[in-house]
């Protein structure tokens, strides 16, 4: 990891109509950083995690990536959306393509690339992920832990410089977990910078170089996870803490 700061969120402000979602965010991730954002249901985390990627519009403050402000439209935001990958809840791939298809699409269509050089990283990419040999498939014939792999895959053909991730397991199976959060686990080791909304504290404390928990849209408390799970400081992180542990 190092200090450059890859991401930046200044005075972040989001309004949905009367409703406060985010609430004067300051924060900041490191080129190679790995932040986990946690939180209680509805406190603003994938408000937060779509808004670097300007799925969602801001309401005031800056938000800049790799030393540039946002763009709000045009080719620059395309160019946004390719340098950061996004995985959502639900995995969103097409289903009349093959699995090898999807994880192409975005390389030839949005960045015009050769499909016989892209086909070669999209199949060491499904490799990486361990669908090689499901790549002539359909969606619906993989298991959600699959098809979350291959929109990891999808993401990362895009050579992106960071990914966020927003709940990708939230709608697995839990024995399908695993799998993907071992995708996602190594990909941290190799220094990917990432920001991951979950509900899964094993991958905060063993992925994470540092937590940021939410409460009613405003970041309460963040620190390495050794410490924040050791010795959470406010009230809230501590009573949301011992909610979710003793499920
Ligand atoms: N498009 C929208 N229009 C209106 N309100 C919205 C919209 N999107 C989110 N909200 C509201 O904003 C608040 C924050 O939502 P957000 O999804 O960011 O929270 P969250 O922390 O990710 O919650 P969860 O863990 O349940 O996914 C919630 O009260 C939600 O109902």
């Amino acid at each position: 990891m190092s200090d450059e700061a890859l991401i930046v969120l200044e005075n972040v402000n989001k309004w949905f109509g009367p409703l406060h979602v985010l609430d004067d965010v300051n924060m900041s991730v490191a080129r190679g950083e790995v932040v986990v954002v946690i939180g209680p249901s509805g406190s603003g985390k994938s408000t937060l995690c779509r808004a670097i990627n300007r799925l969602e519009p801001i309401s005031s403050g800056t938000i800049t990536f790799d030393g540039k402000p946002l763009p709000e439209e045009g080719k620059s935001l395309a160019r946004l959306r390719s340098e950061v990958g996004m995985v959502f809840q639900s995995f969103n791939l097409f289903a009349h393509k093959t699995i090898l298809q999807n994880v192409m699409l975005g390389p030839v269509k949005v960045r015009k690339e050769k499909p016989v050089e892209v086909r070669e990283r999209a199949m060491a990419l499904l490799d990486r992920v361990g669908i090689g040999n499901q790549a002539e498939k359909f969606p619906a014939q993989l298991s959600g832990g699959q098809q979350q792999r291959v929109a990891i895959a999808r993401a990362l053909a895009m050579q992106p410089k960071a990914m966020l991730f927003d709940e990708p397991t939230s709608a697995l199976d839990p024995e399908m977990v695993g799998e993907v959060l071992d995708v996602m686990t190594s990909l941290a080791r190799e220094g990917m910078t990432m920001v991951v909304v979950t509900h899964e504290m094993g991958f905060a404390r063993h992925a994470a170089n540092r937590v940021v928990f939410m409460a009613d849209g405003q970041l309460v408390e963040e620190a390495p996870p050794t410490e924040f799970f050791a010795n959470p400081k406010s009230d809230r992180a501590k009573d949301f803490l011992s909610k979710i542990l003793t499920h």
